[in-house]
């Protein structure tokens, strides 16, 4: 369904000697078959958005190719438009018309009869809950309501290729689990491929069969949740002694299983691997040497642990440091590959949950 090779998307920033140019996607293979639903993850700047409006044509690459749903990106556009659902991240804009109309016009616009527009809308409608709201006028509509309203109108012609750019940054948790629901539907209720980026760690472990991970412009990984946390060293053991001076034969102890132990007041911890079965083993011994512990946790590891043990930074401080670094570095000066509206400044987001 999607197939890329190389893609890269360069953009100069500033003016005169000021001009800097931003590497926003730097060599980017992808290959997604068909019914997979794949999450595109990574920091804020990773360069997911970058991606998803070169797979979509939106943005020509500066170099590399890509085939979505058998169409060339640079060549056959227009096929490609019609193939594919786009569900930006800033929202479709909406005129001062109802909702039904706007989703109606939108179906005519891919060549649908008004009949047809119609039917699929009220469908669409009813399935993304939204009845009793077709003539309702978009800017009436709840936050998490015009999200749906947006995934509507990116699937009144029944695509087979759905990209959603970050569907729920800036909904309210209930809002966010009432979305999954449908997205998860997208594939199990009408075989869709879906491909979604995302900067929520739970909302890519929720919905991805697949998930990809983008860091400055470079694939760092792609697999299973479960594969990839499996790729971590371990689980985390996190070992509360009773008192002070178990501290050290704990430390010795848990020092045997795991490679690195860490040691903050009475907590000993390390990362252990198939913690399961070593704990019971761990504990008996630690009985056995008089250790007394107040506590014991084991976490898995997390798609954060997966970030860091890939990139050496957690995705929180990737984010909160390409945001520091100013990311956007200004408006594009209209210098960017055709296409490239200077609507591309960084996104703010908000209400980050993970
Ligand atoms: N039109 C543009 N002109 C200049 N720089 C740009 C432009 N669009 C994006 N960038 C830069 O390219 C990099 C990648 O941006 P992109 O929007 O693709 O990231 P992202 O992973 O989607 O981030 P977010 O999660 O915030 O949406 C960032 O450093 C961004 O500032």
């Amino acid at each position: 369904m999607i197939h890329a090779r190389g893609l890269v998307q360069t953009f100069s920033t500033g003016r005169g000697k000021e001009k800097t140019a931003v590497q926003a996607v730097d060599g980017v293979d992808l290959d997604v078959s068909e019914g997979e639903v794949v999450g595109f993850l990574g920091p804020n700047g990773a360069g997911k958005t970058t991606t998803l409006r070169m797979l979509t044509t939106l943005l020509r690459p500066t170099a590399g190719t890509a085939t979505v749903a058998g169409y060339d990106v640079a060549t056959q556009p227009v096929q490609v438009r019609r193939s594919i659902g786009y569900c930006s991240q800033v929202g479709s804009t909406f005129s001062g018309a109802y909702a039904g109309d706007e989703v109606v016009d939108h179906g005519m616009l891919y060549g649908m009869s008004r009949k047809d527009a119609v039917a699929k809308g009220q469908e669409l409608f009813d399935r993304l809950q939204l009845d009793g709201l077709w003539r309702r006028m978009p800017k009436n509509m709840s936050g998490g309501q015009k999200r749906r309203l947006d995934i509507v109108m990116g699937l009144i012609h029944s695509p087979s290729l759905v990209f959603l750019d970050e569907p729920t940054t800036g909904l309210d948790p209930q809002a966010r689990a009432n979305l999954w629901e449908h997205i998860a539907g997208l594939r199990t209720d009408q075989g869709a491929t879906v491909f979604l980026t995302t900067h929520y760690l739970d909302e890519a472990d929720a919905l991805a069969d697949r998930i990809i991970i983008i860091d400055r412009g470079r694939i760092v990984a792609s697999d299973t949740s479960d594969n990839l946390k499996a790729q971590v060293a371990g689980d985390l053991v996190d070992l509360e002694v009773s008192a002070d001076e178990h501290v050290a034969v704990a430390r010795d102890k848990l020092g045997s299983l795991a490679p690195d132990v860490t040691v903050e007041g009475r907590h000993v911890r390390g990362r252990v691997s198939r913690a399961g079965r070593a704990v019971p083993g761990l504990l008996r011994d630690l009985d056995a040497s008089g250790v007394a512990l107040d506590s014991i946790e084991v976490a898995r590891p997390t798609l954060d642990d997966v970030f860091l043990t890939l990139t050496g930074r957690s995705l929180r401080d990737a984010e909160a440091a390409t945001e520091g670094a100013g990311a956007g570095a200004g408006a594009p000066d209209g210098d960017g590959p055709p296409g490239d509206a200077p609507d591309q400044v960084v996104p703010t987001t908000t209400g980050a949950t993970r």
